[in-house]
């Protein structure tokens, strides 16, 4: 379970983002709705423990993370959490293994091969293992996103506006594959959007408007 309780944050004295209590089971699959500038971006990161409420309590199953230290919540964030940004951050110089390597590695986890061949054949991308990124098209490269962001395993996966630079037919293809790896990895997954697309796929829905 993954709740937030009381929290809120201001980046300065004069606008406060207050954000309702939120609780999420176990494997359940929400839209974090809102308008720009609602806070959508603030809320995940403050649930992927890159930035610290001003108050209030974020716990992801028995964890309460910013009680942790700076280490152990890195590790924590590397084991527990999947993340996709709306473009892929993948190292140019590296081959698609090689960057998920670098996940298992970032995780302190043991380099695990077959892991890797398991999931980008889920993805449908194990011919582009040995693959530069420089290689790969939009829609390609958004899935290898997935797959770091699924590569340990994680407990939670979030997305942060996932499809808004794809056109529709790589936005539902993108999509899909998010629900499909959290059904098939157990995470609860939490996606961030004011696309109108996305919005049918989802049960749950967190509005911040
Ligand atoms: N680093 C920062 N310093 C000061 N104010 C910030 C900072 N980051 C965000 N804000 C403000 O906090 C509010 C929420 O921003 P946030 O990026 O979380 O919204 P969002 O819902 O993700 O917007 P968008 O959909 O446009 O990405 C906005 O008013 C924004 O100007």
């Amino acid at each position: 379970m993954i709740s937030i309780q009381a929290v809120a944050h201001s980046y300065n004295s004069n606008q406060q983002l207050s954000f309702k209590d939120w609780q999420i089971n176990n494997g359940e699959q929400w839209l974090l709705l809102g308008q720009s500038g609602s806070g959508k971006t603030t809320l995940l990161h403050i649930l992927t423990g890159i930035l610290k409420p001003t108050a209030g309590e974020v716990r992801i199953g028995d964890t309460a993370i910013y009680q942790l230290s700076p280490k152990a919540l890195d590790r924590f964030r590397g084991r527990q959490i999947g993340i996709i940004f709306q473009r892929p951050h993948l190292i140019k110089s590296l081959t698609i293994a090689e960057n998920l390597l670098l996940a298992q590695s970032f995780a302190k986890l043991p380099e695990n091969h077959k892991r890797i061949d398991e999931v980008l054949k889920s993805l449908d991308m194990l011919h582009k293992k040995n693959a530069y990124p420089n290689e790969l098209s939009q829609g390609q490269l958004q899935r290898i996103s997935i797959a770091r962001a699924v590569i340990n395993k994680p407990a939670l996966l979030i997305a942060d506006e996932p499809t808004s630079s794809l056109d529709d037919k790589n936005a539902e293809a993108v999509l899909e594959l998010l629900l499909q790896q959290s059904g098939l990895n157990q995470a609860t997954l939490i996606v961030a959007t004011h696309d109108k697309r996305v919005k049918d796929a989802f049960t749950h829905t967190y509005d911040l408007t």
